[in-house]
């Protein structure tokens, strides 16, 4: 039995990993599970699969969820930061899911790791902000982070049974999003309805805001860079609208070896959670005969600059990702509020990126004092 502990449990990751802690009993039970603000489903949730703790954002929700829940409940419920850290380190826990969105997963992982306990990473954000250290603590603590984002995963099955010194070079493939074919003149007119139809994925806002900009790719480049520890140069993004090819890695005879499948984030979270067996999840095959093909481009990266900003905070490092993500943080929700145009996206990233002082080599304190200066900034101009 693995026991899980799910840092967002209600959302798009958090649901589809407890679909596979239900579909495999025998194989999963869940210790914790923390969310933020969707009290009804946590109790549902918690009705359902028992965890030991519930964690909520604050101690209002605390006491709503204490009322929601039956007195024999039989679940410890803690809120905050102090709540988070619990649920990330709890002793009879073997793999953290992290699949809270944004900046928050940062400090629980760091905490999981420093724990000793496996990750079964989803929030991308951690790597961004502070993939080196991260990074390094975990090979100092001898825990594996094993990919759930997609691609990620797809890559992390391409180098299966191959030799690092072989590699040529990682092609991270991108959908494009809902405006791959839309002309640039015309983004202004951009809603958050329109940004919000993903082509091919269903999940959270903020990830299908930033497929639409692009800026997902470019998260996903400096996940790849730390995750893999390659170079940047060895990363090149491949537009393929279809999401069958979930990325591909080529070696130095020419060979490219790519991961397939139907564009459901079962698979990398069941594959992150069983690695390295695969559990019969029942999912169909692409169907290739009645496919009218898979195809692949470039990115236009003066259509979409996001991407061109996430290339440039991936090549200067030091403390520019961790500001980079904090403002795309904001601009994402400022613009899913109605509050700025699609296009003001990139340019108050640009903005905050121009105006930081890089700290070269950071520590966590460094990181997390860019991350709320820039939130701070941003928003005194734009509330
Ligand atoms: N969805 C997908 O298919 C994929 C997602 N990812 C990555 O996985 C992560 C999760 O994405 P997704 O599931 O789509 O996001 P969702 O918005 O669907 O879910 C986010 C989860 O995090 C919780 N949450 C939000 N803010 C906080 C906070 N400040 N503190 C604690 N918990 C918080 C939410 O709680 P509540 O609902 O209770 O408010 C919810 O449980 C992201 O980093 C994303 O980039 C990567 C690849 C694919
Ligand atoms: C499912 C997943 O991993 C997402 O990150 C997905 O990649 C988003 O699609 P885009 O390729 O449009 O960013
Ligand atoms: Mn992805």
């Amino acid at each position: 039995m693995k026991y899980l502990s799910i840092l967002g449990s209600t959302g798009s990751i958090g649901c589809n990993t407890l679909n596979i802690v239900e579909m495999f009993p025998e194989r999963f039970a869940v210790k914790a599970l923390a969310a933020k603000s969707n009290v009804p489903l946590l109790a549902k949730q918690i009705g359902q699969f028992h965890p030991e703790i519930a964690v909520v954002f604050d101690e209002q929700r605390a006491l709503e969820l204490k009322h929601i829940l039956p007195a024999n409940a039989g679940v410890e419920i803690l809120y905050g930061d102090e709540g988070y850290r619990a649920a990330a380190i709890h002793s009879s826990v073997d793999i953290i899911v992290t699949a809270v969105v944004g900046a928050a997963g940062l400090m629980p992982t760091l905490a999981a790791i420093d724990a000793g306990k496996d990750i079964a990473l989803a929030n991308k954000e951690t790597l961004v902000m502070a993939g080196e250290i991260v990074m390094k603590q975990a090979e100092e603590k001898g825990i594996k982070i094993l990919p759930v984002d997609s691609e990620h995963s797809a890559i992390f099955q391409c180098f299966a049974g191959q030799r690092k010194a072989d590699l040529d070079k990682i092609l991270l493939t991108a959908s494009g999003g809902p405006f791959l074919n839309k002309p640039g003149n015309e983004f202004t007119d951009i809603k958050p309805e329109h940004a919000l139809k993903h082509p091919t994925w269903q999940m959270g806002q903020k990830i299908t805001i930033d497929s639409a900009t692009l800026m997902n790719k470019g998260l996903e480049v400096i996940e790849a860079k730390w995750l893999f520890s390659v170079s940047q140069e060895e990363i090149e993004v491949v537009v393929h609208p279809q999401s069958i090819v979930h990325s591909m890695v080529s070696y130095k005879d020419g060979s490219v070896i790519a991961q397939l499948g139907i564009p459901d984030m079962k698979g990398a979270i069941a594959y992150a959670l069983s690695w390295p067996e695969r559990l019969p999840l029942k999912q169909p095959i692409p169907d290739f005969a009645n496919m009218k093909g898979l195809t692949f481009q470039k990115p236009d990266m003066e259509k979409f600059p996001c991407l061109a900003l996430a290339f440039e905070a991936c090549d200067v490092g030091g403390t520019l990702p961790a500001v980079l993500n904090a403002a795309n943080e904001v601009a994402v929700y400022a613009f899913l509020n109605h509050r700025i145009s699609f296009t003001d996206i990139p340019n108050i990233i640009k903005t905050a990126m121009d105006r930081h002082n890089i700290v070269k080599h950071p520590e966590i304190s460094d990181i997390l004092e860019a991350d709320h200066r820039v939130r701070s900034d941003i928003e005194k101009e734009l509330f």
